[in-house]
């Protein structure tokens, strides 16, 4: 993927990527042993941590690095609000010893950082840059710093992700699953009828990044970089494909953990109705996307309630990831998703549907169609 025009901003995507993800593995990891436990609320509820905001700010840096800050723009989930506030202080310490902490590493993952630490005004600058809206014209970053925080906090299943638009369409996808296990053996989740969550234990090997560029037809997947071996360890990237299955009958469906996110009862109609048999994979984050890139999974559904209008940060880098890959996703009308009218994903029909491939996708599509009338969403 090296002649291709987006090259450079590959290179630097997949670098910072896995700095981030390292970032959130140590986060994660005091998290879940208690070392602190800030975990704030947004408006709306949902989660958002230090994890959130210091790779916000660690990658955002970063690419004002690479690729000038003048006329660079970023579109990101967090903004500085809640940090800013008076009791937010000792937050606000713990990201800048993050950001820093991340920063000084950078040479292991094959760039450079600041030539000294950075100070709180200038990591809130970072974050707060991250403001622009998008839109159909020139070159747009888009990164979910901390996708399926919920799962972050539980320690299961989250992403880092990172795409970038260039006049309205998608050209590169980055993904970080630093949970996700290398192996699909470890997947044995069908073994254990009462588990229908994604694994998280008794893994081998985890973590990896997964990455791609428009049209090259190619999907990498690579395990994250380990803090002491750096750069000099073995290249280990795989192409990643596509599950070949096209029988509904044998295939496997992903969609949120979280009835609130998508409609598990209107899914479910769908899976039935189409001859799934397999119980639905739960799973946090855009690893659902990853899931169908790397053929542990057939389909990936998302039915949001409410007229709640999904953000693009929720799934540039896996759409791009999974048709790279092999894989189709569409709405539930079947046209492509719009990644040109700004921060939503505006015009959606009803939800998302990604699949392995185009037989697949044609059933659910015809699956929606005959059982909307009579759906409550
Ligand atoms: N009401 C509602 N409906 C649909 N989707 C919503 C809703 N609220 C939030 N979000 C977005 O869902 C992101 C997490 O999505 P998942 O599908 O992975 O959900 S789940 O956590 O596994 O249930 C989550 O991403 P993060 O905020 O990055 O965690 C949200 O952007
Ligand atoms: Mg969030
Ligand atoms: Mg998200
Ligand atoms: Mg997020």
């Amino acid at each position: 993927m090296e002649n291709n025009k987006y090259a450079k901003e590959l290179d630097v995507g997949v670098k910072v990527v896995q700095m981030a993800s390292s970032l959130c593995k140590t986060v994660q990891k005091a998290l879940l042993s208690g070392t602190f436990n800030q975990v704030k609320s947004k408006n709306d509820d949902s989660p958002v941590t230090v994890a959130d905001w210091s790779v916000q700010a660690t990658v955002s840096w970063m690419l004002c690095k690479y690729f000038g800050s003048q006329r660079l723009s970023i579109i990101a989930e967090e903004d500085v609000q809640a940090l800013s506030e008076p009791d937010s202080v000792g937050l606000l310490e713990l990201v800048v010893n993050t950001v820093n902490e991340t920063l000084a590493k950078a040479p292991t993952y094959g760039l450079n950082g600041p030539s000294e630490a950075l100070r709180a005004p200038q990591v809130l600058e970072a974050i707060g840059r991250c403001n622009s809206s998008g839109g159909p014209v020139g070159k747009h970053w888009v990164l979910d710093p901390v996708d399926g925080t919920l799962g972050f906090v539980r320690g299961d299943q989250y992403a880092v992700a990172l795409a970038l638009i260039d006049d309205g369409k998608v050209v590169i996808g980055v993904l970080g699953c630093p949970n996700y296990p290398l192996e699909k053996e470890s997947l044995n989740y069908h073994n254990n009828i009462d588990r229908h969550t994604f694994p998280s234990t008794n893994m081998s090997e985890v973590g990896c990044v997964i990455y791609t560029s428009k049209g090259s037809g190619e999907a990498w997947m690579q395990p994250l970089i380990n803090g002491n071996e750096g750069l000099q360890g073995p290249n280990r990237a795989k192409l990643i494909k596509v599950s070949s299955i096209d029988d509904p009958a044998l295939a496997t469906f992903c969609e949120s953990v979280e009835e609130a996110n998508t409609n598990h009862s209107f899914t479910a109609g769908l899976a039935n109705g189409v001859g799934l048999r397999n119980k639905p994979l739960r799973v946090h984050s855009m690893v659902k996307y990853a899931a169908i890139a790397r053929g542990d999974a057939e389909i990936y559904m998302k039915f949001a309630r409410g007229g709640y209008k999904e953000k693009i940060w929720d799934h540039a880098a896996g759409v791009l990831i999974v048709q790279e890959a092999g894989g189709v996703v569409t709405d539930a009308g079947g046209r492509p998703l719009n990644f040109s009218r700004g921060i939503f994903l505006e015009g959606l029909d009803r939800g998302i549907i990604a699949c392995s491939g185009v037989k697949i996708h044609e059933k659910i599509i015809g699956a929606v169609y005959a059982s909307w009338d009579s759906s409550n969403l």
